[in-house]
């Protein structure tokens, strides 16, 4: 059996700052530096971050025998701290390791959030979301001023999102608003997203160099933000009577802790709620938003397209750009062989799908935007074709893909149907800045802004 060994080196960061910047700037450019080094090394790579083996992989082969041959020994998730603090110690469904407390949380949000009985009760939240947007729309397009897509959309989707969860209505919030909300949903990414010293070097010195460099504090400064609005999210619901033929997941959640469960060795605690509201506050949201904002990108950018936009609208925008371009990382639980690699228990997996949307043995003009590629193939993007993997496969796939498909339908639908589109004046195609910025999500660096006009 090949061995594997180190093939690459660590990419310099983009500060001067050789060993303190690096691991800290790398997490918001990793997807892009992998993908660099992928074209240079192959699509197996073995990188050492600190004394931490990571294997990424950046084919579609690989992919499938990660995702679907030997999704079982790889279906837990390493411990990193900034995961381990946002989620109450793990107590989520995202980051917490395989094992009976993910199952029973998936179960019980698949249940109370995910159904489609749950989901048809909340039709109408999805419809009022939607009659604001196309209002707030209407009223840029009487006056022809242009709106910041970005804020416009994420308002939207985390109304939505934050209504059917929490039971909470940001649009009408006295504690917050959705300005903060979607600060706070950035700073909380990109918390998440960061690599800290403490996860690859051994306990001490990993430490210090985090308490150095300010990266401790700045998570924990982020923690107590988001900590804070959960709890006074949780505190409204215990105040106020909860309608019973409507309970939001809090509520349900809320009811349940310390109450025995069906099983016997897992119990609901208020560190369970918290980490499935961080969840939905971190997977939840701008997943969709970060998808939208690069469709409307790539459309303005295309009128033939953005002219002819059809029933493929949902394979075709998360290839160039999969809002999650690694995934979540995954940890082997048994020594497996992987493309005729020997992978060791416990090494870290990543899933490049942003280099695997850009492969060009698999799609010809790989950087080009041609939603037409999709309409005589059998592509979808569920998990089982793993050219396309915008919601990952397997045991650890997404569970809010349809109810993400349904609200990016839903608001493209909108957007297109309602209005045409124009860059605000003195602008032309040719200044839309395609910059990506981003960690575990990839946003477009710079916003977009469109004229709405309204179609007659
Ligand atoms: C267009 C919208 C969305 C996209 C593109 C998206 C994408 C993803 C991706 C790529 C993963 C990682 C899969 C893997 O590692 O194999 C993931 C996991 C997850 N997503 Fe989503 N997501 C979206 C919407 C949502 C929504 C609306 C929610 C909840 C309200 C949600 C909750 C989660 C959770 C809890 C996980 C972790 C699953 C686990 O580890 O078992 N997502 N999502």
């Amino acid at each position: 059996k090949k061995l594997l060994r180190s093939k690459s080196k660590l990419p310099p960061g983009p500060t001067g700052l050789p060993i303190l910047g690096n691991l800290h700037q790398l997490g918001k450019f990793l997807h892009r530096s992998l993908h660099k080094l992928s074209l240079e090394h192959g699509p197996v790579m073995l990188l050492r971050l600190g004394v931490v083996p990571v294997v990424v992989f950046s084919s579609k082969e690989a992919a499938k025998e990660v995702l679907k041959i030997h999704d079982l020994e790889t279906c837990t998730r390493p411990k990193m701290v900034a995961a381990g603090l946002l989620t109450y110690n793990f107590k989520d469904i995202g980051f917490t390791k395989y094992g009976e407390d993910w199952r029973e949380m998936k179960k019980l949000v698949g249940l109370e959030l995910f159904s489609p009985k749950k989901q048809k009760s909340y039709r109408y939240i999805k419809e009022e979301e939607s009659d604001l947007l196309v209002k707030k729309l209407s009223n840029h397009a009487q006056t022809e001023t242009s709106v910041d897509l970005g804020k416009t959309l994420f308002s939207f989707t985390a109304g939505i999102i934050f209504r059917l969860a929490f039971g909470h209505n940001f649009h009408e919030c006295d504690f917050i608003d959705m300005d903060r909300v979607e600060e706070l949903v950035i700073e909380s990414e990109t918390n998440v997203g960061a690599l800290a010293f403490t996860d690859f070097f051994p306990t001490g010195l990993g430490w210090l160099i985090d308490r150095i460099s300010g990266q401790h504090s700045k998570m924990h400064t982020g923690f107590t933000k988001l900590s804070n609005l959960l709890q006074h999210v949780i505190n409204d619901h215990l105040k106020a009577e909860q309608p019973e033929d409507h309970l939001d997941l809090v509520s349900v959640m809320l009811d349940m802790i310390n109450k025995p469960t069906k099983s016997d060795s897992f119990k609901i605690t208020s560190d369970h709620l918290k980490g499935v509201m961080s969840d939905v506050f971190l997977a939840g949201v701008n997943a969709g938003v970060i998808t939208m904002i690069w469709a409307m990108t790539e459309l303005t950018r295309h009128p033939r397209v953005m002219k002819k936009l059809q029933e493929e609208i949902r394979a075709t925008y998360t290839r160039l750009h999969p809002p999650a371009p690694l995934l979540l990382p995954r940890l082997t639980m048994s020594d497996i062989e992987i493309q005729g690699y020997n992978i060791p228990k416990n090494t870290m997996i990543e899933i490049n799908t942003y280099a695997i949307g850009r492969d060009p043995k698999i799609w010809t003009s790989p950087e080009e935007f041609i939603p037409e590629r999709f309409l005589n193939t059998s592509i979808n993007y569920k998990g089982q074709h793993f050219e396309l993997l915008p919601f990952g496969s397997g045991r650890r796939s997404c569970p809010g893909m349809a109810l993400g498909i349904t609200i990016i339908e839903r608001c493209l639908l909108n957007l297109l149907y309602f209005f045409n589109w124009i860059l605000p004046k003195g602008m032309t195609i040719e200044d839309i800045d395609m910059e990506e910025l981003g960690s575990i999500n990839i946003a477009k660096k710079v916003p977009l802004e469109l004229v709405p006009t309204l179609h007659q």
